[in-house]
């Protein structure tokens, strides 16, 4: 497998208060990798250092080969689409507008060609046509976080980085979302990481799950080896419950319905 993402000796201080330190973590290209552990423990800072929201106090950030410090970082955020919690849609734009922002920077003069792709995306993202000249505020709160995913996909970026991006919907539509991500990554093929502070949606949605504890890794592995072999107590604590939905020893494990992203449809 082709790497996509490298931190090498990662150190991100705020201020005297360390956030991370030795953090080192190589992302496969086509990995879904989900990045759960405790408040304040780092996903974020990590998350937002691949497209250079933060930069590091030391260490490299490599995305595809390349160190971002010698990148511009423009042209890298259009290769890397971004979604989070909540509506970080423009207001004063429609729909449409929103979607076909980037698409539209790209290629200004093929108007049909960014029609087309904004029709391709909502319908991917499951929104209705008629959506598309409504504002923000005239959505619901599943809508527009539909809107954002949209939105970020619409850049055709290699990799998307999502930040609790369904943590401010209900549970129906979470689900649902989950649902239209997944098909989404495996249509597409993308990288994806995505936080969050669900351990069940961890280990549904992720190829990998990243933990963190305190800065510290504590584990980056398949959702089963997770729940087969937790490399810590933290791991173990964290797993625990979900462990006993699956009714199993831990041999058979594989059979659950956590067995990675194949696996993961199977009690569904
Ligand atoms: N700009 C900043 N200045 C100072 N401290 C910060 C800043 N941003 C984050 N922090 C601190 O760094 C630590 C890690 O923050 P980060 O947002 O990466 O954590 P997180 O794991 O995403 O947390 P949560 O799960 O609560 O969202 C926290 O203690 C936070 O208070």
């Amino acid at each position: 497998m082709e790497t996509i993402i490298e931190f090498k000796n990662i150190k991100k201080a705020y201020g005297d208060k360390v956030v991370l330190e030795d953090f080192n973590l190589i992302v496969e290209k086509g990995e879904f990798v989900t990045i759960i552990g405790s408040s304040g423990c780092g996903k974020t800072t990590a998350l937002k250092m691949i497209n250079g929201l933060i930069e590091p106090t030391s260490g490299d950030i490599l995305v595809e080969g390349k160190n971002i410090h010698d990148k511009n970082l423009t042209e890298l955020r259009r290769h890397i689409g971004y979604a989070i919690q909540g509506s970080v849609l423009f207001p004063h734009m429609t729909v449409e507008q929103n979607i076909s922002y980037v698409p539209h920077l790209l290629n200004k003069k093929d108007k049909e060609k960014t029609h087309l792709a904004v029709s391709k995306w909502m319908k991917i993202v499951g929104l209705d046509e008629e959506l598309k000249e409504r504002y923000p505020l005239e959505l619901s709160g599943g809508q527009q976080q539909r809107v954002g995913i949209a939105r970020a996909l619409a850049a055709s970026p290699d990799i998307l980085l999502m930040d609790e991006p369904f943590g401010a919907v209900d549970e129906i539509t979470r689900g649902q979302l989950q649902i239209e991500l997944k098909q989404i990554y495996e249509k597409t093929g993308i990288t994806i990481l995505f936080v969050t502070h669900d351990i069940s949606e961890a280990l549904k949605l992720g190829t990998k799950v990243l933990v963190i504890d305190k800065g510290v890794i504590q584990q980056y592995d398949t959702p089963h080896e997770l729940l087969a072999h937790p490399a810590s107590d933290f791991v173990k604590q964290l797993v625990e419950k979900e462990r006993h939905t699956c009714h199993l020893p831990d041999d058979q494990l594989v059979d659950c319905k956590y067995s990675g992203a194949s696996g993961y449809s199977k009690h569904r």
